[in-house]
């Protein structure tokens, strides 16, 4: 038995693998009711039902270029000094309806994105045309033979009507917006957000707002925990800090878990004398999830489910309570949302500069992504400790190494977590 294995077990925790701490978390975030938002407040959020094509796009043939439609077959013999001249029978703006149809021998100026009118198969380019009239009437002149179906866009092009074109669980984006919009969807079911409640245990904490005192720190997590929910979609309502009063945990969980979809909360989840938050999810040990994860920075992320809702308490060192919410915290929030893939993407990178520490656990390396001749670096930031706050700034992935034996010689291939 490893020192970690003994003092583990003497405190009643027994490390789990993070995809098994994952997958018990995520039986608990399930999709919540949906709800219709304005397309115009859709961004960011999770579509509830999957969309298909209720006409085709375009849906009618659309004219590609400012010029005149015409049927194709008469022009098959022009050639340069030998126009061949078409009567000209309309005008069709954007948004007309085409009155004539175009029969051999005449042709419509036309707009680009107007409706081609029926018989004409082309869309000649004005720059390509010549005009003149006879007796008042205008005729257009073709130098150049062209082929059928030139600059027409046929209907449904772009979707057939019926067509798969969102699935439920998607992130809309601003592409996803204009498909929407362009099929009249202005009322946007999507699932609603969780609201998340936040607070902080440490008699040591300060409000942002207080001047420093000799012993006591800032309390930076859950400005920050703040930050995250609201990045990862949820709605963060912050019920402050706490002291490390066993009794004043109880009623604020209590209270927090009756209010809210899902509650955080930071600090207090070692073993420490005042570890208020580690001894108040074991007493009721039948609703833990886990206690102890096998990786760095976090092990000592502690989940509970109460009333089927989820309590996540983070560590308070501060890189652990950041890892700790990307890694459990965020999978959670966009899952309540009904996120088709709730896990940040992982990509393989090169190590930018030697890893030396050697793990028994699985390790979330802080780092910065930089590409060099093409490839990605991931290096890792000065000082990554657990305790260290200041260079989750500096990060936007964090680099997964396993627990090796041997630290890991700059040029190795590392998979890396893209941060949001
Ligand atoms: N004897 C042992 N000691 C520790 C162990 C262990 O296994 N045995 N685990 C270490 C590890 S690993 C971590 S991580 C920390 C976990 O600490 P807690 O989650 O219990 O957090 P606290 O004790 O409340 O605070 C730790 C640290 O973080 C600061 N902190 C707390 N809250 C905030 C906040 N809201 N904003 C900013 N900073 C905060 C706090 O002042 C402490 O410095 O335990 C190790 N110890
Ligand atoms: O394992 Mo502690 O939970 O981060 O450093
Ligand atoms: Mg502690």
């Amino acid at each position: 038995m490893t020192i970690q294995e003994a003092s583990d077990s003497k405190f009643g925790r027994k490390a789990i693998q993070v995809g098994e701490a994952q997958v018990r978390i995520l039986k608990y975030a399930a999709a919540m009711e949906s709800e219709t938002v304005p397309l115009e407040q859709s961004m960011g959020r999770y579509l509830a039902e999957s969309v298909t094509a209720p006409h085709p796009f375009p849906a009618f043939r659309r004219s590609g270029m400012d010029g005149y439609a015409v049927v194709a077959a008469d022009t098959e013999n022009c050639r340069e000094g030998e126009s061949v001249w078409l009567k000209v029978v309309d005008n069709i703006p954007c948004g007309a309806v085409p009155s004539e149809r175009i029969v051999s021998g005449t042709a419509a100026r036309i707009m680009t994105g107007a409706q081609v009118p029926e018989g004409a198969d082309a869309v000649l380019m004005l720059e390509v045309t010549e005009t003149r009239e006879l007796d008042g009437i205008p005729y257009v002149g073709v130098r150049k033979p062209i082929p059928g179906g030139r600059n027409i866009t046929p209907i449904g092009h772009e979707l057939k009507q019926g067509e798969h074109v969102l699935a439920a669980g998607h992130q809309i984006a601003a592409g996803d917006i204009a498909v929407l919009a362009a099929f009249g969807v202005h009322a946007v079911p999507v699932v609603r957000r969780p609201k998340v409640g936040i607070f902080a245990t440490g008699s040591e904490l300060l409000d942002v707002k207080e001047p420093l005192q000799p012993g006591k720190i800032r309390n930076s997590n859950s400005p920050m925990l703040e930050a995250l929910v609201r990045e990862a979609g949820g709605v963060p309502v912050m019920l402050g800090a706490i002291a490390d009063e066993i009794e004043l945990a109880r009623s604020k969980v209590q209270a927090a878990l009756e209010n809210y979809d899902l509650v955080i909360t930071t600090g207090g989840v070692s073993v420490g004398d005042y570890d208020i938050m580690g001894d108040l999810v074991r007493e009721e040990a039948g609703d833990m999830l886990f206690n102890k994860v096998a990786m760095r920075p976090g092990s000592v992320t502690t989940a509970a489910v109460r009333g089927g809702k989820l309590l996540l308490a983070l560590s308070g060192n501060p890189g652990a309570c950041f890892v700790g919410f990307q890694l459990f915290a965020r999978p959670a929030i966009v899952s309540m949302q009904g996120a088709s893939e709730p896990f940040l993407p992982e990509w393989t990178v090169v190590l930018g500069k030697d890893y030396p520490k050697v793990n028994n656990y699985t390790r979330f390396v802080r780092a910065r992504l930089e590409v060099h001749d093409g490839s990605v670096y991931a290096f890792p930031a000065g000082i990554d400790e657990s305790s260290v706050m200041v260079t989750i700034k500096d990060s936007d992935c964090l680099i997964i190494v396993p627990p090796e034996e041997r630290g890991l010689p700059a040029g190795s291939k590392v998979r890396a977590m893209i941060l949001p």
